[in-house]
């Protein structure tokens, strides 16, 4: 991959290929592969409603023309029969095609939805870097709805009128081509005023969409900041902010709202000048008797029946243009590739020792910021090496190569002779266990918490563990035990309770390589002492990258590298980088002020 890796497709605010109104139809089609019968069962209604409509202006011209002046009485019962019948059948076939069109709908959305969160879970960590949280959900969510609406109830909408439509003007057309052609020749003045209005509508859909986005990215961020909110008093600050994104919201809806009640009388006058061509135009023809009145009265019914489709189509283009904005936002994602990925061939990994090489390795988050240049580093097989450094030196980003969170724009890294772009993910990352100060636990219970790290393991491992991680005496005092409901909805774990959950997931998915970030921060010295021990055991015999920031923690690694602007500047076990007073000395020195360069301190 070239340099500026990733940067240039993704920007802020560079937009994927957008998704037109044509592919946002064709992907929503595709969705309803499988599903053709029951959509067979809807079109027939569809047909039948449209045939059903066109007959019964067909009644009244009858009784205008025939009934009355040939005073044939008994046909009026029937004649009303006839009609309350059609209307029941209309009702009936509405009600079957609505149905069947939300239930298509419906899984059209829900296969749609599914489609997109399996895709983001294709992106790399790069993508998520960029992109804002609030905003990815409001595109499952808000967006996805929006669609919903077009295929539930739109679609079908379209589908009778357009063929309503297509029956009545060519009947018209038939009966009477000239007064039809007049009529007709008010339809580019509306399909214009359509084009014109759609595409506005459009962008302020647009931008009402990237404000639910603001809005729901802001709610995310606050009500996961709660605590900081409160402990800086930032209420009203954060009221504020909430209401400017929620107001921007509010007039592009306005905005949204203006464009449709000017668009909507257009159209209304519009259909007015048909009426007044016909009643003109069909009154002169009736006058010289050329047409009858019951035909002008049937005229008018199927104008009436013409016109309809086009009143809905001036609201459905709502619908539509407002479900082209939410697809452009879907599609976007959909069209990103990940930057990571396996390569075509990509073989299993498999470990010997787990040996981890970094040679000649370049990399950059953004172009021109390069974090790590020219590095070399190796891990050998089941010992433990530490990287130590000050702050923003790279650390974390070496642990993130080795996960192939991100993919280095130089150089190559090598596991156990397999270079990591030649692996798959899935391969490469069941072997790596990472436990950071930053424990994420999901919402569930402690068992399911556990059982991440190996699904398939039985009650006796997940205990043994839970015992190595020192973690089974306080999973034990919960009354539920192991079924205990942690996380959002259940009890809350203390600091070291949680790492140590972490822990024994890691132990339980039993990796040959351990990544560990500092997992000792800010505990209280029984817990360091239990988590100690259980980091112990679980180094044992692996291939360990130990991120410190605390020396304590890493005496008694087996290497020690110190990092210093994306560099190794210095090597040694613990006591040769005392003694040559370089960079580890000085970072030794400012946390063990009082100790003596030498002496030894137990782990604590
Ligand atoms: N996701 C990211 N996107 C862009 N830049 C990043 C990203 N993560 C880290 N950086 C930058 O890369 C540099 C190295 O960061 P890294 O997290 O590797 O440092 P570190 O040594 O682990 O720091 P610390 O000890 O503070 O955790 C820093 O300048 C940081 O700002």
């Amino acid at each position: 991959m070239g340099p500026g890796y990733g940067m240039r497709r993704f920007g802020t605010g560079e937009k994927a290929p957008p998704g037109s109104i044509r592919s946002m139809f064709r992907r929503v089609l595709q969705h309803a592969r499988g599903q053709w019968r029951i959509l067979a069962v809807a079109f027939v209604c569809v047909i039948a409603i449209s045939l059903l409509e066109f007959i019964v202006p067909q009644l009244t011209r009858y009784t205008i023309d025939h009934i009355i002046p040939e005073r044939r009485f008994g046909l009026l019962l029937p004649l009303g029969g006839a009609v309350l019948g059609a209307a029941a059948l209309l009702g009936g076939l509405r009600y079957v095609s609505a149905a069947s069109m939300a239930a298509v709908g419906q899984r059209v959305i829900h296969r749609l939805r599914g489609d997109l969160y399996r895709h983001l879970h294709r992106l790399d960590v790069g993508f998520y870097d960029r992109r804002r949280t609030g905003d990815l959900m409001s595109r499952v969510t808000s967006d996805v709805s929006i669609l919903q609406q077009l295929i539930s109830s739109s679609m079908m909408q379209l589908l009778t009128d357009g063929f309503t439509f297509t029956a009545i003007a060519l009947y018209m057309l038939w009966i009477d081509w000239q007064l039809t052609l007049l009529l007709l020749a008010t339809f580019p003045f509306m399909l214009l005023t359509t084009r014109l209005f759609g595409r506005r509508m459009r962008a302020s859909f647009r931008t009402v969409q990237e404000s639910v986005a603001d809005v729901s990215d802001h709610l995310h961020n606050t009500l996961t900041g709660i605590r900081l909110i409160k402990s800086f008093t930032a209420e009203a600050h954060e009221i504020d902010r909430f209401g400017a994104r929620s107001r921007r919201n509010m007039e592009a809806n306005v905005r949204v709202v203006r464009l449709r009640a000017a668009y909507e009388p257009i159209i209304d006058w519009l259909n007015y000048l048909g009426l007044a061509i016909v009643l003109v135009f069909g009154a002169w023809l009736a006058m010289r008797e050329a047409l009858t009145v019951g035909t002008i009265v049937a005229f008018i019914a199927y104008l009436r029946l013409l016109q309809n489709p086009i009143r809905h189509f001036s609201r459905i283009i709502n619908t539509i243009q407002q479900s082209a904005a939410a697809y452009e936002r879907i599609a976007e994602i959909l069209n990103t590739e990940p930057q990571v990925a396996d390569a075509p061939g990509a073989a299993e990994l498999h470990l010997r020792g787990g040996e981890v090489v970094f040679a000649g390795v370049g990399f950059a988050y953004k172009t021109g910021e390069p974090v790590l240049r020219d590095f070399d580093l190796t891990l050998p097989a089941g010992q433990v090496t530490a990287l130590v450094g000050s702050s923003g030196s790279g650390k974390t980003t070496v642990a993130n190569l080795i996960s192939r969170f991100y993919d280095p724009q130089a150089g190559q890294i090598v596991i156990d002779g397999q270079p990591l772009r030649e692996v798959t993910l899935a391969s490469l990352r069941g072997q790596i266990g990472f436990v950071s100060q930053e424990v994420v636990l999901l919402d569930g219970t402690i068992r399911d918490n556990l059982l991440y790290g190996k699904p398939d393991a039985a009650d006796a491992e997940l205990e043994s563990a839970a015992r190595a991680a020192h973690a089974d005496a306080f999973i034990a005092a919960f009354a539920d035990g192991y079924d205990t409901q942690i996380g959002e909805r259940g009890i809350k774990l203390s600091g070291g309770q949680k790492q140590r959950l972490s822990i024994a997931r890691t132990i339980l998915k039993d990796p040959r390589i351990v990544i560990l970030d500092e997992a000792t921060a800010a505990l209280d010295t029984e817990s360091e002492q239990l988590i100690q021990e259980a980091l112990a055991r679980l180094l044992r015999g692996r291939t360990c990258l130990v991120i410190a920031h605390r020396l304590s923690t890493i005496r008694q690694a087996d290497r020690i590298h110190v990092l210093e602007h994306g560099r190794i500047v210095e090597s040694g076990n613990h006591d040769e980088l005392l003694t040559r007073g370089g960079r580890y000395r000085q970072l030794h020195d400012l946390q063990f002020p009082q100790e003596e360069p030498a002496e030894e301190r137990p782990m604590s």
